[in-house]
């Protein structure tokens, strides 16, 4: 490996990391945030334990080369194709022209003003779960990731179905979980087995349409279908009211390209899907960790019950309350820094590539190890103590553009940021308002790296009912 400079060659050598143990430690013990590839010190390391090699680039500066300047030699990897299998091809699964036509199409619908005309579909469901809460007293034990896990499918069931579609998420909402659930095993095969992407079609569609499958599969296939007729009949019955654009959906149906035409049906239904799977689970989860680590850091708690007595009083939140709720936003954005819910991003390399010397030849696979970036003493000054005012307005900037991603970064960065931000800082405050959530002593909370970086054992908490709350 040669670094090119004017006349002089250097050569790179790229530290590598016994990959069959990381195989063995994935097998066991599910995927790690820690440990010898993801943790070390070394920028670019890399593994060699199946067909393909596989780096780990960990500077900012790296994976910015990786999802900005050279991301035509990038595509998402193999562990997309479950993904595809569960979703369908939509922004999250498509790739080039097609995937470049529609998010040109399709971001718009999730974009911020947009987000404005949803913001009163997105109070209703919050409203509803303060409702439930006030029937079990002044103070109560809850399963805090699990009440978010529905909280969050239920607001973006509710944006993208509207109102009358209250219950509609959650009647499929176990289905979705476990769509989740069996596309995290598959992932972490995927991720070991590492098998050419049509044999993993093949099998997605054998398990479709196979008469005989085992008890497992039979459940993917059942979970599958039951999203897809739901999903279906909501489209099919709002066809029958076209001109209605006030949720999601309406906006998904009403998207027209260059010569007119709507997004094929199928699309809108895959796209629907995906709103649905990603944009629940990792806004669940990053808020069960801020909860977590407001509960663990009284002083940045109290400043934010201060900012929402002030700033909402009894009444019900306003799209316009949000600029003001800056402590409350940070509060988030900070959780995610120390608990990034997509806490790696897998690419494959499909022209050969060099990144600051280190040869990455066509075929590897590189990941981005985010919770590593995100904890690098070298840009997160202090990078353990939980402290918002990082992300407040104004504060100076310390880290590079490359070492914060949680929505990942470049074209394919997240489509629905703005949604997520907007959804936590709202139910942070509306539940804030009238409750405060401590941990319940001696529960264990330790983080767990599936698709998506959840507490492992759940998160038990206890809620106390605020004086002065209405
Ligand atoms: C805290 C919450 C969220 C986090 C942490 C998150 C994280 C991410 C990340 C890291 C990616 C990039 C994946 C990659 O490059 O391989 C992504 C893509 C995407 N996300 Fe999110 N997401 C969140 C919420 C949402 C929500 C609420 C929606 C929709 C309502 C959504 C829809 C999407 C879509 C459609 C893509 C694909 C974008 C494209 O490739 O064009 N996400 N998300």
């Amino acid at each position: 490996m040669f670094i090119h400079s004017g006349a002089m060659t250097t050569r790179v050598r790229t530290p590598k990391v016994n990959g069959l143990r990381f195989a063995r430690d994935t097998f066991r013990h599910g995927l790690r945030t820690e440990g010898p590839a993801l943790d070390g010190t070394a920028d670019i390391v890399r593994l060699t334990f199946n067909r393909h090699p596989l780096f780990v680039v960990r500077h900012p500066d790296h994976v910015d080369h990786v999802l900005r300047a050279q991301v035509d030699r990038y595509r998402k990897s193999v562990e997309y194709e479950t993904l595809r299998a569960v979703l369908g091809l939509s922004l999250f699964t498509d790739e080039g022209g097609s995937w470049r036509r529609h998010r040109t199409l399709i971001g718009p619908v999730l974009a911020r003003p947009r987000l404005a005309d949803l913001f009163e579909l997105m109070v209703d469901p919050v409203d509803r779960l303060l409702t439930t809460l006030d029937r079990d007293g002044d103070r109560f034990e809850l399963e805090m990731a699990e009440a978010m896990t529905a909280l969050t499918l239920d607001v973006v069931g509710s944006a993208l179905f509207g109102r009358g579609m209250a219950d509609l998420a959650r009647r499929i909402g176990p289905n979705v979980t476990a769509g989740l659930r069996g596309a995290e095993r598959a992932t972490r095969t995927l991720l070991i087995a590492d098998p050419p992407a049509v044999l993993v079609r093949a099998i997605a569609a054998a398990i479709r349409h196979s008469p005989v499958l085992p008890r497992r599969q039979a459940r993917m296939r059942e979970v599958m279908r039951t999203i897809d007729e739901t999903v279906w009949g909501v489209i099919t019955d709002r066809r029958a009211e076209p001109g209605r654009a006030d949720d999601l959906l309406g906006l998904l149906l009403s998207v027209r390209d260059a010569d007119g035409r709507p997004l094929p049906l199928k699309r809108v239904r895959d796209e629907a899907a995906t709103f649905m799977l990603a944009g629940h689970e990792t806004t669940a989860n990053a808020l069960s960790w801020m909860w977590y680590l407001l509960a663990t850091n009284p002083g940045a708690r109290n400043r934010l019950l201060a900012e929402v007595d002030e700033v909402l009083g009894d009444r019900r939140p306003v799209f316009a309350d949000l600029p003001r709720l800056a402590w409350t936003t940070a509060c988030f954005m900070e959780a995610m820094r120390l608990y990034p819910p997509a806490w790696s991003i897998p690419r494959r390399c499909v022209i050969g590539d060099d990144i600051a010397g280190h040869s990455i030849p066509r075929g590897s696979r590189v990941i981005i190890p985010i919770y590593a970036v995100h904890r690098d003493p070298r840009w997160w000054p202090a990078p353990e103590t939980f402290d918002p005012g990082r992300f407040l307005p104004g504060a100076a900037r310390q880290h590079h553009r490359a070492a914060y991603l949680p929505f990942g970064g470049g074209r394919r960065v997240c489509a629905g940021q703005h949604f997520a931000v907007i959804e936590a800082t709202l139910l942070t405050a509306m539940l804030s308002r009238r409750y405060t959530f401590d941990q319940v002593p001696g529960f264990p909370v330790e983080p767990e790296a599936t698709l998506t970086l959840r507490p492992r054992h759940g998160l038990r908490m206890i809620a106390r009912r605020r004086l002065g709350s209405s």
